[in-house]
């Protein structure tokens, strides 16, 4: 699931601390208590077998001297014995409930601290970076788990290191040797699962876009707005078998990953054993020289087993920290993003509302990466206050791209945009779009409520049913909002049921195109205090009536209001007070309906196309124009 490369060791180590202390810092911040418990339960738990050993031994020599048979003597050892293997349930018990109750809250501030980075990026460049995109997906994935699971490999790193530290000691009083060969034996298993770790590594991120692709055509595959295209060009057997195969893909590197995996571990089991069986001869051969007593054979062998099972737990809190670390680099990444708008080099604040003079685009130069095509090259256009101003243009033209400008979801790449002589970038960007309400080309559709649907044009009204329904009337939505099951109230989705309401018609409704169209634009009217209406084909999903009467209110509320209007549909623009059309990236021609008309101009050509639409007997599509193949 990783995008990111395996680095060199030094490097990786260097990333892995501070990961980790990121991720100690977060668990701190979010439940230092626990974080506490955790830690003695985790030093607990590494010293219950060490103890348990030596209990056991002290057991069997007392049982195995003949001299002394009371009971006292040896059933002291035996009920410590008893006690250490309960304390050892009960710790491992309240250990793992910690551990859940640590990992929920956790992921609670490391959800809250990501979307707090998300929410408070300014602008739209990295939105619409695949790259940063991509990143933020797995973000999302890794602030659940991800925190947690690296603190789980430290402490799981700090237990095998006591289980290790206790029986090596353990060995050292017993045989000093024993612990030479164990440990020697211990290197070629460290390396191999380091290397077993890095191929591992390497794998994930060979399967991590074959794994996002499969991720993309399992969602395409239960898509609502995708279901109607994918049954009538019959798409579902091309997308599941792309699916499976990606899939098989995924598959066939972890099985090969799986195979090496289990070749070097059964190689170095095999090691273990002969290290494990060679030791207990040894001890054996000791017991019969009377060199070792009985309960010394015991804690020799728990020994050997502890510190081997002990080593293999720290080699893989190691390899675990590792593949966690990787997943939660992607939540650093995100949470620690600047703005993707640069600062304010001499800040300013807008002069009050409404606006005086207007907006004004001074040699305005865009493109969206340095690799990418100019959209814009050298735009000069002035938006004045209080006029309606329509933009006209081709698909691609820039229209929309001026819009997001001029709300400052990104910055231009040259040139500046003045609003009363202000330029913009100096603005708290808060303050510019608390100034503007808008209806985009591709408006939401909230899975929420009628009335939050419009309130949260202006969230400080939310709960303003009066101003909700008046935004409705004045955008012809009440009319339909008064059919609905629970009118203002009705749930707009049939997504967030609960089996019981799935018999209850009335609790969600599936609106058509055209009435959300309508929603978005009451949406947009709700903000009261705002200069500027920016409506990006507003009318594009009304019915021929609706179109009608929106353009009728907007016409009156054009009056004393600053606009800009995008629409392809020039008889809607027609009466603006200002047309632009905008062409190879600048304004090519502006003008009142008329004096455009007169200037034979694109517009007055695309006018003409238009409008021949609405006219009996003409001839379109006219010669070399593209027709649709029969
Ligand atoms: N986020 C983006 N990243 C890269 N290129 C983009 C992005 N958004 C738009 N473009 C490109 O910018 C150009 C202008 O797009 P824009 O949406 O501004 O055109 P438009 O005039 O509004 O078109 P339409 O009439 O089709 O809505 C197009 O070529 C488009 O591919």
């Amino acid at each position: 699931m990783s995008t990111a490369e395996p680095a060199p060791d030094g490097v990786a180590t260097q990333r892995l601390a501070a990961r980790l202390a990121e991720a100690a810092r977060l668990a701190w911040a979010s439940s230092r208590y626990l974080i506490l418990i955790r830690i003695i339960l985790t030093a607990v738990s590494g010293l219950v077998p060490v103890v348990a050993a030596w209990l056991t031994k002290v057991m069997l020599d007392r049982l195995a001297s003949t001299h002394t048979m009371q009971a006292r003597y040896f059933l002291g050892p035996a009920m410590a014995l008893a006690v250490v293997g309960v304390v050892g349930i009960v710790v491992a018990q309240i250990s793992g409930y910690v551990q859940r109750r640590m990992g929920r809250a956790v992921e609670v501030v490391a959800r809250e601290r990501l979307y707090q980075a998300v929410v408070g990026l300014p602008g739209l460049s990295r939105f619409e970076n695949p790259h940063f995109h991509d990143r933020l997906q797995m973000a999302g994935a890794a602030s659940g788990t991800g925190p947690t699971q690296l603190i789980e490999q430290v402490l799981a790193f700090g237990q095998g290191a006591l289980v290790v530290g206790g029986f090596v000691g353990t060995l050292l009083l017993l045989s000093p040797w024993t612990v030479v060969v164990v440990l020697i034996a211990a290197i070629p298993t460290l390396r191999a699962e380091l290397l077993l770790n890095r191929r591992r590594a390497q794998m994930m991120t060979d399967v991590g876009r074959s794994q996002r692709r499969e991720m993309f055509y399992a969602d395409l595959l239960t898509n609502v707005v995708a279901a109607k295209e994918i049954r009538l060009y019959g798409l579902g057997d091309l997308f599941r078998s792309r699916m499976v195969s990606e899939l098989r893909e995924v598959n066939s590197q972890h099985e090969r990953m799986d195979r090496r995996e289990i070749l070097v571990q059964g190689g170095l089991g095999l090691m273990g054993a002969l290290v494990a069986g060679g030791g207990l001869v040894w001890a054996v051969n000791a017991t019969r020289t009377g060199a070792l007593s009985i309960g010394d054979v015991s804690v020799f062998i728990a020994s050997v087993a502890g510190v081997q099972s002990g080593l293999g737990r720290l080699i893989q809190s190691i390899a675990g920290a590792y593949e966690a670390s990787l997943m939660f680099d992607h939540y650093c990444y995100i949470v620690k993003q600047s703005p993707d708008l640069p600062p304010a080099t001499d800040p300013k604040q807008l002069p009050a509302a409404p606006l005086r003079e207007g907006i004004e685009l001074r040699d305005v130069w865009f493109r969206y990466g340095d690799d990418l095509p100019w959209i814009l090259r050298g735009v000069n256009l002035k938006i004045p206050a209080g006029r309606a101003t329509a933009l006209v243009g081709l698909n691609g033209a820039g229209k929309s791209t001026i819009v997001k400008l001029l709300c400052r979801f990104y910055d231009p790449s040259r040139g500046a945009i003045y609003w009363d002589g202000i330029d913009i970038a100096q603005v708290p960007v808060a303050e510019l779009r608390r100034r503007i309400r808008a209806v985009f080309q591709d408006f939401m559709q909230y899975d929420l409520t009628v009335s939050e649907n419009i309130g949260v044009g202006d969230v400080v009204e939310l709960e303003n049913q009066e101003r909700i329904a008046e935004v409705a009337r004045s955008s012809g939505c009440h009319e339909f909002v008064a059919r609905l099951p629970n009118n203002y109230d009705t749930m707009l989705s049939r997504l967030f049921f609960g089996f019981a309401d799935k018999q209850d018609v009335s609790t969600g409704v599936v609106l058509s195109g055209g009435q959300w169209q309508r929603l978005a634009i009451a949406r947009a009217l709700m903000r009261q205090r705002s200069d500027l209406l920016i409506l990006d084909e507003p009318s594009a999903g009304l019915d021929a009536e609706a179109e009608y009467k929106l353009h009728r209110l907007l016409r009156d509320y054009r009056e004393g209001h600053t606009s800009i209007l995008i629409a392809h549909r020039l008889s809607t623009i027609r009466d603006a007070d200002n047309i632009v059309v905008i062409a190879d990236g600048k304004v090519s021609e502006q003008g009142r309906h008329g004096e455009l008309m007169n200037r034979c101009g694109m517009y007055a050509r695309l006018f003409s196309i238009q409008a021949s639409g609405y006219v009996e007997n003409s001839e379109f599509p006219s010669e070399g124009e593209p027709s649709l193949p029969v």
